[in-house]
């Protein structure tokens, strides 16, 4: 998998006004509407994961997740992150806090 460069980061990350870049990660926030309402976005992004083979970092706040996505195996941002990164919004809209 090709490493994307700064402009093409820029780019993607356009698309995606929840996540943030920070040095070889993108990062969101999510708030989901409960704790349970959380673990169901996590047990959701986990199926999508492992049919992608592709794994965030996922830290457990109460119904607050943060999630951290890159591509160990290349050493930096590839499109895996951003394809992943798009779906998690998906699996996360209908959770999140009204
Ligand atoms: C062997 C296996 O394909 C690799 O270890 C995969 C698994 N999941 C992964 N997930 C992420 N985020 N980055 C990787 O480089 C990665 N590599």
């Amino acid at each position: 998998m090709d490493l994307l460069d700064d402009s093409a980061i820029e780019r993607r990350l356009a698309d995606l006004p929840g996540w943030r870049r920070e040095g070889d990660e993108i990062r969101r926030t999510i708030t989901a509407r409960d704790f349970p309402s959380a673990i169901r976005v996590v047990d959701e992004v986990a199926t999508e994961a492992e049919r992608m083979n592709h794994h965030p970092d996922i830290d457990i706040r109460w119904r607050t997740l943060h999630l951290a996505l890159s591509t160990h195996d290349a050493g930096g941002l590839t499109d895996l992150d951003f394809t992943l990164a798009a779906r998690i919004d998906e699996i996360a809209e209908p959770y999140g806090r009204t």
